[in-house]
């Protein structure tokens, strides 16, 4: 499988401006701590032609349609590494394939664009904030603004230009989207993790490459950030078991931290219905070594608190069988 030494090593990469900006960010990594050439070839992928041709897409469901024709391509030997966004990547393993780096990470949190150089708190009752986002649309929601909640879809480019026009009066995003395109300046406010808690992987940037190419751990020694790798190893245990039992939106986030006898990792998540009228949140510290242990187990405790009746759309405001979970 492995190239001889002069060829080019080949990063598959998405058609957008984001994914080929994050995907050249790795490849120029690579070129310079491998010291081998690197060349960037776009696979057009499923979720891209579709965004193209206006086809609306689910929210949820669109997470794997952007991984796999990467992956394929990784597979049948078009490409020797594949760059995804973190938390576009179904927490299942794909056969074959090696998760072989998490590099340092960006600013996991979310941000607002909003018209006039607004914050979430300003916007006037009745605006219309969009968002395609479950997670961030409950989490909206959860926090009591009066604002309309409407979906949105396409590219960060896309999406920015949805306010300019006044079709929207504010969006959430990614800040690690827009600090990536160079567009940090469109944020109006910095989301707090207490008012929007992130998505598990938001931020982050995986690698991929064939199980049994020699590049494997070449790729993980020259990439690989252990802290990230082991904040994103919670965020994503946490979302692996939530989903075991439950299909409600899911926010998570954690970060190795340097405590008195070492390294710690804390997490917090939160579960919402999906109009943000109850909630299971939680936090945990614990060994960074045990990262996916940690997560996993903070999430058994958010099932045991109710997490797994939180998915329905609607929640019935005469129904008080949840109202030890319902928010203040
Ligand atoms: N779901 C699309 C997606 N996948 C990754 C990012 C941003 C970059 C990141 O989170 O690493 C975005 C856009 C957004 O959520 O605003």
């Amino acid at each position: 499988m492995s190239q001889a030494v002069s060829a080019p090593i080949r990063v598959g990469t998405r058609a957008s401006v984001l994914a080929t900006t994050q995907s050249q960010l790795v490849a120029d990594q690579i070129a310079e701590r491998l010291g081998r050439p690197v060349r960037l070839v776009e696979i057009s992928t499923e979720g891209d032609r579709s965004q193209a041709a206006g086809t609306p897409l689910a929210g949820g469901s669109s997470t794997g349609v952007f991984v796999s024709a990467l992956r394929d391509a990784l597979l049948d030997g078009r490409v020797d590494v594949a760059v995804h966004s973190l938390k576009d990547l179904p927490t299942y393993p794909a056969e074959g394939i090696a998760l072989v780096a998490i590099p340092g990470r960006e600013d996991p949190r979310d941000v607002v664009v909003a018209r006039d150089g607004l914050t979430l708190g300003e916007l006037p009752v009745g605006s219309r904030v969009g968002t395609g986002s479950p997670r961030r649309a409950a989490q909206l929601h959860a926090l009591g603004l009066g604002v309309e909640v409407a979906g949105l879809r396409g590219n960060v480019d896309t999406r920015i230009r949805k306010v300019r026009t006044g079709e929207y009066d504010a969006i959430v995003l990614a800040r690690a989207g827009l600090a990536r395109i160079g567009r940090l300046d469109e944020a109006t406010e910095v989301l707090d993790p207490l008012q929007m808690l992130p998505a598990p992987g938001q931020g982050a940037l995986a690698v991929e490459c064939r199980d049994d190419d020699d590049l494997a751990a070449q790729l993980r020694e020259a990439l690989d950030d252990p802290r990230a790798r082991a904040a994103v190893e919670a965020e994503r245990a946490v979302l692996a078991t939530l989903e075991g039992g439950c299909s409600a939106p899911i926010g998570a986030l954690a970060e190795v931290v340097e405590g008195e006898d070492g390294e710690e990792l804390w997490v917090r998540a939160i579960a919402l219905s999906p109009d943000g009228g109850l909630s299971v949140r939680r936090s945990a510290t614990g060994d960074p070594a045990d990262a996916a242990g940690v997560g996993d187990r903070l999430a058994q405790e958010m099932l045991a608190d109710g997490a797994a009746d939180l998915d329905g759309s609607e929640h019935d405001p005469l129904d008080h069988s949840l109202d030890k979970v319902q928010n203040p």
